[in-house]
């Protein structure tokens, strides 16, 4: 049993009927597994307890309820005071919230929805077993909208992907992992990511090896999105970075702040990798035919998304272009005016969203957010698991899609999918502090991370 993240290592995530299927062959050779799967949670409730109180067990009408029952005994021969039921006792010293797993299949009942309630006004930390009960285990979804908030949350045998997005981020509390000693004998339906290095720099390198990045947007009074994705790109070892800044007259530095940025057009720049649409206001609509056309990669952000959702002429273009060509970087608005539906309806499901939008477009899809959701046509859906609310300001996704523009121009090789769950990890890991982190020092901590 380990504390799942930060995880450097990528990881396989299953869904519900995954992990019924493993579960099932597993139980053929390991019929103690809910013998195991008790005593994890036993020993972590032992770890968590806070003071000598009664642990509150809450226990379902399944499997889930069973790990429970199996935590009560080994608590009970270890002489901890437990309390086994659907009220709580006086100063419990720890929740344990054994209520639904992977089993659920309807809206918590009022009863159920009122023992939740009860959890939460104890007092004592809430360890949930499995799954926060009512979180949808394959979407992070609370069902009907009511899920338990645990402080810490045990996945048993496998991970699932509505631990790491969705609600689940806010659900789970401290995310913790035991796989009962069962190695998974099928492959993953997606995957949480892990760490990728920096490209290393030659000895030898110049400028010239390390790519060149043309960051196009910046509508009036928005420029500095589109300053925001050069200087990322600039910190993330771009060899030169260009700013077309559509409105801003030619004679104008691309950003007083940063000498080293220079103005720069597709015509002069047609190798470039091109950042589109970062503060891009209208202007970048009219850009975005030529830039589709001949640009050989291209992160795709914000108004130019807005730009191609309205515009099955950009629609038809972006589909044109070769695999591997193109990321899509949009939040779940955007996203869901890409798709043509609700914002609700796309964050209900994030992973079928993303996985459409990559088939729809024929392009790599980040849907951003907590849990951001990498999709590719012919790749394995990945989930990040770093970043936090410190990235829920202004311009932290302009700093993505320069970043990623960064990393794929110095490797020029790399695929779409590659470049762009490197940067969605590193932009994650860069993000995790306490309070807020304004976009431009978000940049110098991505680029004295490693
Ligand atoms: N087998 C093993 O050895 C291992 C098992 N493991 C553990 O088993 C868990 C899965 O167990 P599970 O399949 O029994 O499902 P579980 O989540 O307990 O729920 C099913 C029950 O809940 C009910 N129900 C559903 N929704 C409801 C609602 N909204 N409100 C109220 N009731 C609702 C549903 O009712 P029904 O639909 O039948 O009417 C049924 O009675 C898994 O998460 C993990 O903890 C692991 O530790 C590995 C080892
Ligand atoms: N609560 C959160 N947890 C994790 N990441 C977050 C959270 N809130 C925002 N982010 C990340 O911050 C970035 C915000 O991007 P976006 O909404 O496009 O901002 P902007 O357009 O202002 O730059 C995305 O990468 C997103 O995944």
């Amino acid at each position: 049993m380990h504390l799942l993240l930060p995880t450097t290592a990528t990881l396989p995530l299953f869904d519900v009927a995954a992990s019924r299927r493993i579960e099932a062959r597993a139980l053929t050779h390991s019929p103690d597994l809910m013998a195991r799967a008790g005593l994890a949670v036993a020993k972590l409730s032992l770890a968590l307890r806070r003071g000598d109180g009664p642990v509150w067990i809450a226990c379902g009408p399944g499997n889930n309820g069973g790990d429970g029952r199996v935590a009560a005994q080994r608590l009970t021969e270890a002489g901890v005071p437990v309390h086994v039921g659907h009220n709580a006792p006086r100063r419990p010293s720890l929740v344990i919230d054994a209520l639904l797993g992977l089993g659920l299949n309807r809206t918590p009942s009022t009863e159920m929805q009122l023992i939740f309630a009860a959890m939460a006004a104890c007092g004592a930390p809430v360890l949930s077993v499995d799954l926060p009960s009512g979180l949808l285990a394959d979407t992070g979804l609370p069902a009907g909208g009511h899920a338990v908030r645990a402080d810490h949350t045990l996945a048993l045998l496998t991970l699932k992907p509505g631990l790491l997005t969705g609600e689940g981020r806010a659900h789970c509390g401290h995310l913790w992992f035991d796989d009962l000693g069962i190695a998974p004998d099928e492959a993953p339906s997606a995957e949480l990511l892990g760490t990728t290095r920096r490209p290393a720099r030659g000895a030898t390198s110049h400028k010239g090896s390390h790519g060149q990045v043309l960051v196009v947007g910046g509508a009036p009074g928005m420029q500095g999105a589109a300053r925001l994705a050069a200087r990322a790109a600039l910190a993330c070892g771009a060899g030169r970075v260009y700013l077309d800044l559509l409105n801003l007259p030619a004679d104008q530095a691309a950003d007083p702040g940063r000498p080293e940025l220079m103005r720069g057009t597709l015509a002069a720049l047609p190798r470039a990798v091109g950042v589109l649409g970062c503060g891009g206001g209208a202007a970048v609509a009219a850009a975005l035919p030529d830039l589709l056309r001949q640009l050989s990669r291209a992160v795709i952000d914000a108004d130019a998304l807005n730009a191609i959702a309205t515009d099955a002429g950009l629609q038809q273009a972006l589909r044109a272009r070769p695999d591997s060509a193109t990321v899509l970087t949009p939040h779940p608005l955007e996203a869901a005016r890409l798709l043509g539906c609700e914002t609700a309806s796309l964050q209900a499901d994030r992973l079928a969203a993303a996985r459409e939008l990559a088939r729809r477009f024929a392009c790599t899809v980040v849907l951003k957010g907590a849990g951001s959701v990498i999709a590719s046509p012919s790749e394995r859906t990945a989930v990040c698991g770093s970043g936090g609310p410190a990235l829920a300001t202004a311009g932290s996704g302009d700093v993505l899609a320069g970043w990623l523009g960064g990393l794929w121009a110095q490797q020029p090789g790399a695929s779409a999918h590659a470049i762009a769950c490197a940067g969605v990890d590193a932009h994650g890991r860069a993000g995790e502090v306490d309070g807020v982190l304004r976009a431009g020092d978000l940049i110098e901590r991505l680029a004295a991370a490693r």
